[in-house]
């Protein structure tokens, strides 16, 4: 079936699909074992992820086996599995339970003529031959369209189109290089919206810092689902973040994409321990410091009406704001710290004490603790003065 051309389709839904457990793995020096990738995908299950694609069967009768054992588990998540279209890797694919298989073909020219040796027409019979196959082994499938945004888009329509019509459910738009913008993103996946009836996955990568920017653009232009990872690990850069499309989901397009968002910091320290990949302070979502405060007009801000300073409320992921006294405080930071430590001081004796606070920090380059800061208070103290501790 044809698409009129205009207007885009906008779903209402988005369906993640977590690939923290195969792409993400596939960050390079990255290996869960076998219980850290079983407690992974026991953790985005019960966060509520809809989807997860677990791995490849094709590397081999040990990672088969773990494929297996997660498939036992009996997820609420659909899981998905990645083969590429050869013999071996659906033979391999056909015997884990997934629920989905992901088929996988290169559709950019450079991929087809340079890695695979092919031509277009190869691929179209490979596509046809392998989705008719494992349709008819009875399982879902989903048709992973690598390098899509290298490739030509009457091209990719045509490998669409065939896919649904052998059956699959689902192609995935893979930004294999992280190379699309926004905006080019939300031209060719309306283009594709355009050409197919078929359920479209988003699959971005991070090379230009646009992953997520670029799933979001997708959603706009009318795909259905996301591949994510948790942290935004995945090859090179990585991929979107799962915590990133659940928040900017929610916050920007109103769309609840089921999961449990007070579970994502808990997650995120999960996979960073298991990937030995530490997430940064500053990290979106997740970061440690994503929510401390420093600068003295955002404290006082703060302190006044949180929503004066936040853009979302941290209590969704079960986390608070945090103030911290640093270079660029302001006096109503330091009389709420104070405050902490059971001192009312006057504005005089704040700005007193800021300075000193200031100078501490430039020297030692670290936040005063509360030792230090009722030493500097003792400083100010007039001889004779009775000392408070
Ligand atoms: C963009 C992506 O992320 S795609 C997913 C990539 N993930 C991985 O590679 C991680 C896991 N990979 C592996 O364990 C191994 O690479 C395996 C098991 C898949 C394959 O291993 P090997 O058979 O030893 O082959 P190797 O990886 O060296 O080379 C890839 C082969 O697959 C072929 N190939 C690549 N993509 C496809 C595809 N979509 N369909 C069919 N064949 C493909 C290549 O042309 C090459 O075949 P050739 O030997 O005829 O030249
Ligand atoms: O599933 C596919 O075909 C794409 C796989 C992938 O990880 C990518 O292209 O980045």
């Amino acid at each position: 079936m044809t698409r009129q051309p205009s207007p885009v389709a906008r779903p209402t839904a988005f369906c993640i699909n977590d690939t923290t457990l195969r792409d993400g793995e596939q960050t390079a020096g990255v290996a869960f074992t076998d219980d850290e990738k079983r407690s992974i995908a026991a953790e985005l299950d019960a966060a509520g992820v809809p989807e997860m694609e677990i791995g490849i069967p094709a590397m081999g009768p040990r990672e088969l086996e773990l494929i297996r054992s997660i498939t036992a588990m009996r997820l609420r998540a659909h899981t998905m599995v990645w083969a590429r279209m050869c013999e071996s890797d659906l033979a391999a694919a056909l015997t884990c339970g997934a629920d989905i298989i992901h088929l996988s073909i290169s559709a950019s020219d450079i991929q087809i003529q340079r890695k695979l040796k092919r031509d277009r027409p190869w691929v179209l019979t490979t596509l046809r031959h392998f989705v008719q196959r494992a349709v008819a082994a009875g399982t879902r499938v989903s048709v992973g369209l690598e390098d899509a945004s290298r490739a030509d888009d009457a091209f990719l329509a045509q490998l669409a189109s065939t896919a649904q019509a052998c059956g699959a459910e689902r192609v995935r738009y893979a930004d294999t290089l992280g190379i699309l913008d926004p905006f080019e993103t939300h031209r060719r996946i309306a283009a594709l919206r355009a050409a197919v009836d078929i359920d479209i996955e988003i699959h971005a990568h991070n090379d230009l810092g646009l992953a997520t920017a670029n799933t979001l653009a997708a959603f706009r232009a009318g795909a259905t689902h996301a591949s994510t990872t948790v942290n935004g690990l995945g090859e090179r850069a990585g991929n979107a973040a799962l915590e990133e499309i659940v928040m900017a989901m929610r916050h920007l397009h109103g769309v609840d994409c089921g999961v449990d968002s007070r579970a994502l910091p808990f997650i995120s320290e999960l996979v960073a321990q298991a990937s030995g990949r530490p997430v940064a302070a500053n990290k979106s979502i997740v970061g440690d410091a994503v929510f401390t405060h420093e600068s003295g007009i955002h404290v006082d801000g703060l302190l006044k009406d949180p929503l004066t300073y936040q853009g979302f409320d941290p209590a969704e992921l079960g986390r608070s704001h945090r103030t911290v006294l640093g270079k660029h405080s302001g006096s109503h930071g330091v009389m709420v710290a104070y405050e902490q430590l059971g001192l009312h001081l006057s504005n005089d004796l704040a700005r007193l004490l800021l300075e000193r606070i200031r100078s501490h920090v430039g020297d030692t380059k670290r936040s005063p603790s509360p030792d230090d800061l009722k030493r500097f208070y003792l400083e100010q103290l007039p001889a004779g003065a009775t000392r408070p501790f």
